[in-house]
């Protein structure tokens, strides 16, 4: 929606992992490891935050690399959508294909992933966007406004 806006490409770099490997991401994870996972990733955002004029979409995940911070950060604006845990849980709940959730408990997965990830998205964005309750329309005109406004670079 955003891309559209902004006539500009939309990459999803999960996607783009799952197009090249010619695998899902649970998959993946089964076969290689988060760790496999984490260096298909590194070297996918990497590759596509060289390029101009593209909004991409990273997985949850990729902001725990130095390198994949680095390489976001340097490639453009970037944009946090933040949503709470009890969001998070609501909005996942009947998703079979997110890995690391795959828990007795996966509220607690979700508090503990936030705790460590939530700092790593602040220290990246150049823009915050609170997104509980709010749906994806009004988001979308929030990011238009604020990157607007942002002073050039
Ligand atoms: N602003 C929103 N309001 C309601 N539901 C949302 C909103 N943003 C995303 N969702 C829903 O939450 C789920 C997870 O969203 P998704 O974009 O896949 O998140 P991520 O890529 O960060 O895992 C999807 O079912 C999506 O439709
Ligand atoms: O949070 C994570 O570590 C991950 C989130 C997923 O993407 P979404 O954020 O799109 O679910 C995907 O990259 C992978 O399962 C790992």
């Amino acid at each position: 929606m955003l891309a559209k806006e902004l006539r500009l490409p939309f990459k999803d770099s999960d996607k783009e992992i799952e197009q090249r490997t010619g695998a899902d991401i649970p998959w993946i994870f089964d076969v290689e490891g988060e760790q496999g996972f984490r260096d298909r990733e590194q070297a996918m955002i990497e590759e596509l935050c060289e390029h101009d004029g593209v909004v991409l979409a990273t997985g949850g995940g990729a902001v725990l690399r130095p390198a994949n911070r680095q390489a976001l950060r340097c490639g453009g604006r970037v944009v946090y959508l933040h949503t709470s845990v009890e969001q998070q849980i609501e909005r996942t709940s009947r998703d079979r294909n997110r890995p690391l959730l795959r828990s007795a408990d996966p509220g607690k997965v979700l508090r503990d992933l936030m705790a460590i990830r939530d700092p790593l998205y602040r220290e990246i964005a150049d823009i915050i966007i609170e997104t509980d309750e709010r749906p994806p329309r009004l988001v979308v005109q929030e990011i238009l406004a604020r990157l607007q406004a942002l002073p050039p670079r």
